[in-house]
């Protein structure tokens, strides 16, 4: 079944007023979608570069980035803004907790300049919250994802792509494996040229937290 976007946000302030909060609903995400990967690939010592917006396409980022680093993946967090800038709690916790580990390189601003070839690249930039011409240094930060050669991880939906109606932005996303969440968004199975291999990982959110949505 595929439902809208606004459906999803329904569903998903239904489970967080039932107590399973948004926080946990982030890290199943991230848990989920860091298993599809590593189904695919041995992350053991891969470098692996994530790029992470402000809201919580982005705090899906960070979550997978600690689990990664649990698979001994080399990882590094590209924050496409200032920390003080993230714009949930949920994200701003998962930040938190990855400032504590040395073992996961942050790096914050519109830096593009990497010291290393990433293996894997994860669009952790733009998902369900998507609006308009995408702008700077969200535009550069998709142009460097589409010029590298390496295998590229969507979370939740390609940036750019919109999941509501499959439309493109002015830029966007061409990945190679695509997990969204919970439910299959209506624009997503459209663009397959843009998703890659493309699953929708269940979370842990109620099923009735759809009652009276779906
Ligand atoms: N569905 C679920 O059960 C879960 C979904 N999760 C993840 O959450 C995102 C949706 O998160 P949300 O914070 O609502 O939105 P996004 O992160 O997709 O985008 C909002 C941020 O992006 C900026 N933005 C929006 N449009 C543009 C643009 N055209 N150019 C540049 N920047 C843009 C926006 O900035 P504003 O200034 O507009 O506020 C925000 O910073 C969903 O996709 C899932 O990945 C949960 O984490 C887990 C459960
Ligand atoms: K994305």
């Amino acid at each position: 079944m595929e439902i809208t976007v606004d459906q999803m946000y329904q569903i998903e302030n239904n489970g967080h007023a039932m107590g399973f909060l948004k926080k946990f609903m982030m890290e199943n995400a991230g848990a989920a979608a860091v298993r599809r990967l590593v189904e695919k690939f041995d992350v053991t010592s891969k470098n692996i570069l994530i790029f992470v917006g402000m809201g919580n396409n982005g705090g899906d980022g960070l979550v997978m980035a600690r689990h990664l680093s649990g698979y001994g993946a080399i990882v590094t967090i590209q924050l496409l803004g200032s920390p003080d800038k993230i714009k949930t709690e949920e994200s701003s916790w998962n930040w938190s907790i990855l400032k504590k580990m040395p073992s996961v390189k942050l790096l914050s601003g519109d830096n593009l300049h990497f010291d290393f070839i990433p293996d894997v690249i994860i669009d952790a930039i733009l998902g369900t919250g998507i609006s308009g011409e995408i702008r700077e240094p969200y535009v550069s930060a998709i142009n460097y994802i589409n010029n590298s050669s390496c295998f590229k991880f969507a979370v939740d939906v390609p940036s750019g792509l919109d999941p509501q109606t499959g439309e493109t932005a002015n830029i966007f996303v061409k990945s190679d494996m695509t997990v969204t969440f919970h439910k299959m968004k209506q624009g997503i199975p459209k663009r397959k040229d843009l998703t890659g291999e493309l699953y929708a990982e269940k979370i842990g959110i109620p099923p009735e937290a759809e009652e009276g949505v779906l």
